[in-house]
């Protein structure tokens, strides 16, 4: 198939550059939802308001869906995240992603017969090692799913091997701030039972909160990457975490939360300090040793890129921190996590194939595309957006640009981030009249959602509502066409029902707003017969505001040319 696009018969004519501004986590509350802790609404944002009213008043306004289906999750309610949402928005089609291909081959058994599995798992259990599982504990689905863990500890015990050891880290992000407790007892259950079945010993070895240990992305900080490598490898607590009473290593994980909660209570769990659990003499568990089978069970590749490489990566060739003594286990990931890069080498499931995305189609036409984020969203509007490629299609007419983010991820005390640059560089950009195509992604809205923190959520808002009074300037005064939108919600969802911080995203539906100063009815934004508006329609949307038709096979477009 060519990358070739059909021209519109009547293409609009627009001077300035088409801009995809994407608000992560700007969503609209849906109406079960508790109107108290909508954020995005309290901020009253005027210059987005304003905006919005405006095309609404044109007909160049909609809502679209960014969760469940709409994004190819597994579940009707399962709520958006940005890999799947910027996918979406990215590959115009919407595909079965990784938690649902998992589930798949764990319903089938194929996962149990493919190289992936037979090469670490198996091998490692037919030579009496030992298997490790790590990754993110919850049913959150964004990363991980604890249902799948579960039927990979059946499966690897069915290898027989001679112990089990699962090093969860604990979630708090994409499930309530404190409901870990919950997933280690039913963690510890299924254990439990696995041991009294098969007689192989499977227990929890070592664990910590996932934004403090293992789960960093993008490079931001590695020492969060170091400190997990510690605790699951060498079954060992760094010393700076053993402050105000907190001992490092304990008898279980229930044991270690608990603690630390009594310790810290303002932390949530994602930041829960490493643990490991230790036997009568004080030994870990289950540190990993030579010949040991080591499996990552979190699918979504942004945050386990770097610890796949820190296991990966031989002697001599990795810089990031001193790993110590290596051992020499067999590592696979359940999911391909990077195409291009071939990350991780050894996988479980093969990946959602995302092909023939948008940035593919604006390269063979010479557009020339501009991306930009901060460090924490970088590879949301480049990887993600590209169908999980690192990496440019075409560096001649590309260019992708990174403002570097603090690295701490718990923003609430300095909502505004890295916004001010972003939108200096962004307005740079349209006013540079070099591109045709610009995308950006503005972290505030989903990364202070995060910390549950309402105050600082509306603080944010509240900012990038000025940051985009310069940004629709700009495109005004190149004579653009600016589309504003969201991957999926999270900052209008700031409380539950009871009215206790909710850190989670969310399955409210985003705006979808075309801005288009020139504008004189050319066209229409109209969801007419299309049955649930989704973000992946913006691929089309974008393909149409650059004159051209978008492929049959991309979901169709939103807009109507008159
Ligand atoms: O922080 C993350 O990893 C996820 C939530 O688990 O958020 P997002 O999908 O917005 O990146
Ligand atoms: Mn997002
Ligand atoms: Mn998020």
């Amino acid at each position: 198939m060519s990358l070739s696009l059909s021209p519109l018969a009547n293409p609009i004519k627009r001077d300035g550059p088409v801009v995809l501004c994407i608000l992560d986590g700007y969503g609209i509350q849906s109406p079960k939802a508790n109107p108290e802790g909508d954020a995005i609404v309290a901020a009253n944002p005027e210059t987005i308001n304003g905006m919005i009213a405006e095309a609404k008043e044109r007909g160049l306004y909609t809502e679209l869906a960014a969760h469940g289906h709409s994004v190819g999750l597994p579940d009707a309610d399962d709520m958006g995240n940005s890999e799947v949402g910027h996918n979406a928005m990215g590959a115009g089609q919407v595909v079965a992603q990784g938690a649902k291909l998992v589930n798949v081959a764990l319903e089938d058994g194929s996962m149990f017969s493919a190289n992936g599995w037979t090469s670490t798992v198996k091998a490692a259990a037919a030579k009496k090692g030992r298997v490790h599982f790590f990754g993110l504990l919850s049913d959150g689905n964004i990363h991980s799913h604890i249902d799948q863990l579960e039927g990979m500890v059946k499966g690897a015990a069915r290898e027989s091997p001679s112990a089990i050891f699962v090093h969860p880290l604990i979630d708090g992000r994409d499930v309530p701030p404190t409901s870990g407790l919950i997933y280690i007892a039913k963690l510890e259950a299924i254990l439990k039972a696995v041991t009294e079945e098969t007689g192989v010993p499977a227990m929890i070895a070592s664990g910590g909160g996932r934004m403090h240990c293992v789960m960093d992305r993008y490079g931001s900080n590695w020492s969060i990457v170091e400190r997990g490598y510690n605790h699951i490898v060498h079954g060992k607590v760094d010393e700076a975490e053993l402050v105000s009473g907190y001992k490092g290593y304990y008898t279980s994980a229930e044991e270690a939360i608990t603690h630390a909660r009594e310790l810290f209570p303002e932390k949530q769990d994602q930041f829960n300090p490493p643990f490991v659990c230790v036997d009568a003499d004080n030994k870990p568990l289950g540190p990993v040793r030579d010949g040991d089978a080591v499996v990552n069970f979190n699918f979504r590749g942004d945050r386990a890129v770097q610890i796949t490489k820190a296991f990966e990566a031989p002697e001599g060739a990795f810089d990031h921190f001193d790993r110590g003594v290596i051992p020499a286990c067999l590592y696979a990931g359940i999911l391909e996590y990077d195409s291009e890069a071939g990350i991780p080498k050894t996988y479980l499931c093969p990946p959602p194939s995302i092909t023939r995305v948008l940035s593919e189609y604006l390269c063979a036409a010479e557009k020339k595309c501009y991306a930009i984020a901060e460090t924490h969203k970088y590879g949301h509007v480049t990887y993600f957006f590209n169908g999980n490629r690192s990496g440019y299609i075409n560096e001649e007419i590309e260019s992708y640009n990174q403002i570097v983010s603090e690295p701490n991820e718990m923003i609430e005390g300095h909502p505004e981030m890295m916004a001010e640059e972003v939108t200096v560089d962004l307005v740079a950009a349209i006013e540079s009249g070099k591109w045709d195509f610009v995308r950006v992604n503005y972290a505030n809205p989903d990364m202070v959602g995060h910390t549950g923190n309402f105050d600082s959520e509306v603080r944010c808002v509240k900012f990038l509502d000025q940051c985009m009074k310069r940004v629709l300037a700009a495109v005004e005064k190149m004579g653009g066409v600016l589309m504003l939108t969201a991957d999926h919600g999270n900052g209008e969802e700031m409380m539950d029902k009871k009215g206790k911080p909710k850190t989670s995203h969310t399955t409210g539906a985003v705006p979808f707003a075309i801005f288009d100063p020139k504008y004189q009815n050319e066209y229409k934004v109209d969801t007419t017969g299309i049955e649930t508006p989704g973000i992946a329609s913006i691929a089309s949307v974008t393909m149409n505001l650059l004159g051209y038709k978008q492929p049959e096979f991309y979901e169709p477009s939103v807009v109507t040319l008159e």
